[in-house]
């Protein structure tokens, strides 16, 4: 068995990642690390979870030798504090935060926080698993990617890469379900608001706008510009993005669909659709569902990613990434099917 420690496990994303862990072949979780609930067990938190019944403990940098494997789900400058204890740790660290995903200027600039040592963050790799899966294998601190550059890079990585569309003309409206917040209150985020509500934030401004960028030039080797709109849904789970490009072949949409099938035709866990995209056919699971339409008027095509925010956009990716690093089978404890209703 992989032995697991997750910190943060009061949060969401710990939450799934328990989840995930609890019903995983291979995977036994040994520590559950908190902050604000040191002393209370899972089962006291989570009756509804079947996992080891552990009781949550402080983090402790000489208390890790007999895990493989920590994740850390906390939010960005929290994630920075533990990883720079982390430096003499011998096993594989896992970020769900943004705190290893950039290089600090650009971090600084987006995140508008103080960055980790520049050579910590060089020794992350990006873990989009499907575009840095051999980077994955050897990794032994990965970051994990933010929810809505998941969705997005997904959508936009063979377009670019096959250097079929303008990269400079790449328009994306995106939505979330209320839990890719996290599960601290704000204004936004009170019921009485957002129930009934859709709301735009962080427009032109997401901190995923350099990380899509630096996605997209990483595996193409094209400098691309992202504009970025993001809205808060009143729902629970899932992410849609909507991308407007500019074709630069001339063919069929039924030619686009095709092309996207072959991009994707040996992964697991991105399926090319076609129909009506909607939010649930990704949620509850770790699928990335994309969807590609041809508007002939206006010679511009929309491709369309839905995910699951916890599953594929954070907790879903950071076991498909652990999996790969580990060797076992990339499916191992997600093969959880979408929820629909
Ligand atoms: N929710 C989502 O859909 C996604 C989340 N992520 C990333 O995953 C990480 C965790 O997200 P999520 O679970 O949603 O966040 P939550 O706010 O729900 O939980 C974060 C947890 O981090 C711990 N923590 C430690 N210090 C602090 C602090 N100063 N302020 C707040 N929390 C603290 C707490 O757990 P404890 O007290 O037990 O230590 C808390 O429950 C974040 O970096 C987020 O950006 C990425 C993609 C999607
Ligand atoms: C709905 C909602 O608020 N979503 C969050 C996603 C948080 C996230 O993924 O932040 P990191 O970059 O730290 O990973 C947001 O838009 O900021």
């Amino acid at each position: 068995m992989i032995t697991c420690g997750i910190v943060g496990v009061t949060g969401y994303a710990g939450m799934e990642l328990l989840k995930l862990i609890g019903k995983h072949p291979e995977f036994t979780l040994v520590r559950a690390m908190s902050d604000s609930s040191t002393g209370l067990t899972l089962a006291q938190l989570y009756p509804w979870l079947e996992i080891e019944d552990l009781t949550l403990e402080p983090f402790r940098v000489d208390a890790l030798d007999d895990i493989d494997v920590i994740f850390l789900a906390t939010p960005s400058g929290v994630s920075a504090h533990y990883v720079t204890q982390l430096t003499e740790y011998e096993g594989v660290v896992i970020d769900l935060s943004g705190d290893l995903r950039l290089p600090a200027s650009s971090y600084e600039t987006w995140y508008g926080k103080p960055a980790v040592p520049a050579s910590l963050q060089a020794q992350a790799v990006y873990g989009l698993t499907e575009w840095n899966r051999d980077a994955v294998r050897s990794a032994n601190w990965i970051a994990n990617p933010g929810c809505y550059a998941t969705a997005v890079a997904l959508g936009l990585l063979p377009f670019v890469n096959g250097g079929w569309i303008d990269p400079n003309e790449i328009i994306v409206s995106a939505c979330s379900g209320i839990t890719g917040a996290g599960k601290g209150l704000s204004a936004k985020t009170h019921h009485a608001r957002s129930n009934e509500n859709v709301q735009l934030y962080k427009i032109h401004t997401h901190q995923h706008i350099p990380e899509i960028e630096q996605t997209l030039y990483a595996v193409s080797g094209t400098q691309a510009t992202v504009s970025l709109s993001t809205h808060l849904l009143p729902i629970n789970r899932g992410i849609m993005a909507t991308m407007s490009v500019v074709p630069t072949l001339e063919q069929s949409e039924a030619d686009w669909v095709d092309a996207l099938r072959q991009a994707y035709a040996d992964e697991p866990f991105i399926r090319v659709q076609q129909g009506e995209p909607e939010i649930r056919t990704a949620v509850g699971s770790n699928y990335c569902d994309l969807w590609v339409y041809l508007d002939q008027r206006t010679n511009r095509l929309t491709i369309i990613s839905v995910i699951d925010n916890m599953q594929k956009g954070a907790a879903g990716q950071a076991i498909q990434n652990a999996n790969v690093r580990f060797g076992l089978n990339e499916t191992a404890g997600l093969n959880e099917q979408p929820q629909y209703i």
